[in-house]
């Protein structure tokens, strides 16, 4: 497990852009018939991804040792997203069928997961998010069409784009994570612009949908000492709280956003004025 610990906002400000890739951004998300895992000490969230492909891949019980307890989940929750093929989840004694751009959210408390592409030549990619909870909500699956979609933005501005909360209050209870997708639309390249941040929760942005040659120049720190880094198809970037995160592509692209922290309120945000921005 990659671990990372927490920056100060002033610490950030003397990065180069290798400093800022090491300590921000999450490279390798899916490997053949693996599970990857990067540990955030910055409100405890792991990001990861789970590509299985000529075999089914499971969550070995060693896992436990990183958190300290019997096995992975028994003091965590987890959330899903599927951005490649269909795929079957075995979680205890539940089967999940998970196809492309479904979600499954996993209560605390499930001992077996086993993750598996139902046709190997077209893998599942099962991109997560894992955090700490403090008691058992139902594992679920929720489709596309059960996510609460918003569609912000206009064609002059660049930012037209559809935002699906899947794992949010108004669709299912979760101890504290968050998790939805927002799709741009073609020609459309920013993602939240005007920027924000939000002292009480921190984020992790899965960028994809992007060619080979594409990227999107990620924007982090604080609103008056703006940095970036060169994000390419299928990186993550950890944003602490004082961050802004958004994003510009050479192209449309799609991202999976989750939130742990404080609260669960999407809209509570403190927006950052244009004129304030450096
Ligand atoms: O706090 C909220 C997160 O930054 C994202 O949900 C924003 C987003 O997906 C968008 O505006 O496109
Ligand atoms: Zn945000």
């Amino acid at each position: 497990m990659d671990i990372r610990q927490p920056l100060h906002s002033e610490h950030a400000r003397t990065l180069d852009t290798e400093g800022l890739r090491r300590h921000f951004l999450v490279e390798d998300m899916f490997l053949p018939d693996q599970a990857t895992l990067t540990y955030s000490q910055i409100d405890r969230i792991i990001v990861g991804g789970v590509m299985p492909v000529t075999r089914p891949v499971t969550f070995a019980p060693e896992l436990g040792k990183h958190t300290g307890t019997d096995f992975f989940l028994q003091r965590r929750e987890l959330g899903l997203i599927n951005i490649g093929g269909a795929a079957r989840v075995l979680v205890d004694d539940q089967q999940f069928d998970v196809g492309p751009r479904e979600a499954l959210y996993i209560g605390q408390g499930a001992r077996i997961l086993e993750f598996k592409s139902v046709d190997s030549s077209q893998p599942a990619k099962l991109y997560f998010n894992c955090a700490p909870a403090h008691t058992a909500y139902p594992h679920r699956k929720v489709t596309l069409a059960e996510a609460s979609p918003e569609t912000l933005g206009s064609p002059e501005t660049s930012n037209r784009r559809t935002i699906y909360k899947f794992l949010v209050p108004d669709v299912l209870p979760t101890c504290q994570l968050l998790m939805g997708m927002t799709q741009l639309e073609p020609g459309s390249l920013w993602n939240t612009m005007p920027t924000h941040t939000h002292d009480r929760r921190m984020e992790v942005y899965f960028y994809f949908d992007m060619t080979e040659n594409a990227v999107v120049f990620h924007m982090l720190g604080e609103p008056t000492q703006t940095r970036h880094l060169v994000v390419r198809n299928e990186q993550a970037v950890i944003s602490p709280s004082w961050s802004i995160h958004s994003g510009v592509g050479t192209q449309a692209y799609t991202f999976i956003w989750g939130m742990v922290g404080e609260n669960q309120v999407f809209k509570d945000m403190d927006h950052v004025p244009m004129t304030a921005l450096r």
